[in-house]
């Protein structure tokens, strides 16, 4: 998707989230990266179109989400950064199903498309478990399962490997890697974008620096001290 931005920005009153900023997106894998409050979840939650910009206008592929935002909804998926809270039925094959029943899909179809995404994730043992019963990793994947079974085509990760541990972390990073859906990840864990063709760094409202993973790193080091 193109995602452009023209002198958007996001205020809560006084207080300057976002600067008002112009850039277009259109690479495959996007990182987000800056220190606490630096603007990265208000600047993926203006392109979910969860928070509305107070300054400019936002595009997904040409359409503006102050007016068309019942075209754009469905198109774009967001993975909150903890996935805990946006599983809201008890099992989580019926909470990935219920993305499905809300867009009037049906009975055995909808069954298949539970059943197919599950297993895209590897979690298909997982289909009859509750929340509270899977580990910060296998939140996060059935979180996944749950938003992409509706086949959106802009998926948007809030710190997705936050609390996690090695290994749920690197099956998360995995599977971000291998998502066909494009995708734009905030995170702190700098591993995880390090390979992104497009990272940009925010700080106090702005972005400071854009281009490749690996020198955004270098630049966002330096800046942080890290
Ligand atoms: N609902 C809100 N009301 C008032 N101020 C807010 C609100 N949401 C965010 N802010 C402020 O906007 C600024 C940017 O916040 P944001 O959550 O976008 O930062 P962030 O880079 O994602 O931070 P973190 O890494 O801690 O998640 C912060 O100063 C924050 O306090």
């Amino acid at each position: 998707m193109r995602i452009q931005l023209e002198n958007a920005g996001l205020s809560f009153g006084e207080r300057v989230a976002l600067h008002p900023l112009s850039l277009e997106l259109t690479e495959h894998r996007i990182g987000v990266i800056g220190l606490n409050g630096s603007g990265k979840t208000s600047f993926a939650r203006l392109i979910a179109g969860l928070a509305k910009s107070t300054s400019g206008k936002i595009l997904i592929d040409g359409l503006d989400w102050a007016e068309d935002s019942d075209a754009l909804r469905g198109r774009i998926g967001f993975i909150f950064q903890n996935p805990g809270h946006q599983i809201i039925l008890p099992v989580i094959e019926d909470d990935v199903a219920l993305g499905l029943k809300s867009r009037g899909v049906k009975g055995p179809e909808v069954s298949r498309r539970v059943g197919a995404v599950l297993q895209r994730f590897g979690i298909e043992d997982l289909a009859r478990r509750r929340p509270h019963e899977l580990s910060g990793g296998q939140l996060q994947l059935a979180a996944l399962a749950a938003v992409t079974v509706t086949e959106p085509d802009l998926l948007l990760f809030d710190e997705p490997t936050n609390q996690l541990d090695l290994r749920n972390r690197a099956i998360v990073k995995d599977t971000i890697a291998d998502l066909a859906e494009q995708a734009i990840v905030v995170s702190h864990d700098l591993d995880l974008v390090a390979g992104f063709e497009r990272v940009l760094v925010f700080h106090e409202g702005r972005i400071v620096f854009d281009g490749w993973g690996h020198e955004a790193i270098r630049f966002y080091c330096e800046l942080a001290g890290c």
